[in-house]
């Protein structure tokens, strides 16, 4: 049985981030961390926390029922928590982050990781150790869903777009624009129609497209607000190209933070592949 401490008065953690998308990692394989919302929105306060868009707490599965339930055969479990302190089922930058923070902090081998995230299994491709904990990290991140409803508008600042409903284990709302500036500056949440289509919330895509396979994408997240990057939605806008056209290949996503590369396999599932980078280890008082 675990046993639940109180929380130490500082914490070891990580600190990382994927295309800018940016996280805190705290390292808890015995799952002994009572993490609570409030603790996650205090850490990821850029003013007076650590600042990020999420919290990725690194359990090793067997120490969690949570996480055995979900895939037994993985080796560790992403508990992804949003700046708000909201759970989230999946994060494609995260999970390069934790995979690049586990191999070179010395916890897994190079090569593949079976991660347990709350949209299931999935597999990390961490190609090499790198001293300066900086390098490329390939996610297989399932195929995208299609759960209705259609007709789903967004709208942002005085103009509005028809969206597509796009599952990556996480809901998104995918809308082609004409120029990434059209939706304005994104400080306040794009209103979605039908008001019920996302009961639990949702991260909205806005889409340009550059080319055959290039697509130049803005992400508000759910949770977050505006991010420099999102992994999932990098794959959600290649699933909405698709389902308006684009032929299947390998995609550039380009996000104010960086390129990401999607590729999309013979089965209809979707690889990430990024730049993963920790800038820092230290002691955080929780
Ligand atoms: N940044 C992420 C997505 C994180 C979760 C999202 N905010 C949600 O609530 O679903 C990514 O890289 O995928």
């Amino acid at each position: 049985m675990t046993t639940l401490v109180a929380n130490p008065s500082f914490q070891p953690f990580a600190k990382g981030h994927g295309a800018g998308n940016d996280f805190i990692v705290l390292p808890d394989p015995h799952s002994r961390l009572a993490l609570g919302a409030e603790d996650v929105v205090r850490l990821c306060d850029r003013r007076t926390g650590l600042g990020a868009d999420g919290v990725l707490r690194a359990v090793r599965c067997r120490a969690s029922p949570e996480a055995a339930a979900i895939a037994s055969d993985a080796d560790w479990f992403m508990d992804y928590r949003n700046a708000d302190g909201t759970l989230g089922q999946m994060c494609g930058n995260g999970i390069r982050v934790l995979a690049r923070y586990l191999v070179d902090a010395g916890h897994c081998p190079p090569g593949t990781l079976a991660l347990a995230t709350r949209a299931g299994l999935r597999t990390a491709h961490v190609p090499y150790r790198s001293a300066d904990f900086h390098g490329p990290v390939t996610v297989g991140m399932g195929t995208p869903r299609w759960p209705g409803p259609e007709g789903i508008t967004v709208t942002a600042g005085a103009r509005s777009w028809p969206a597509l409903h796009v599952d990556m284990g996480n809901p998104h709302a995918v809308a082609f624009v004409g120029d990434l500036t059209d939706p304005g500056d994104l400080t306040s949440p794009p209103a979605v129609a039908p008001a019920d289509a996302y009961p639990y919330g949702v991260t909205i895509e806005f889409v340009a497209r550059r080319g055959l396979d290039d697509l130049a994408v803005r992400v508000h997240e759910r949770g977050v607000g505006e991010t420099r990057a999102c992994g999932t939605g990098a794959c959600a806008a290649v699933a909405a190209a698709l389902r308006t056209g684009a032929v299947p290949g390998t995609f550039t996503v380009d996000m104010p933070g960086g390129r990401l590369g999607v590729a999309v396999l013979a089965d209809g599932s979707m690889e990430l592949t990024g730049p993963a980078t920790i800038v820092a280890h230290g002691t955080v008082r929780l």
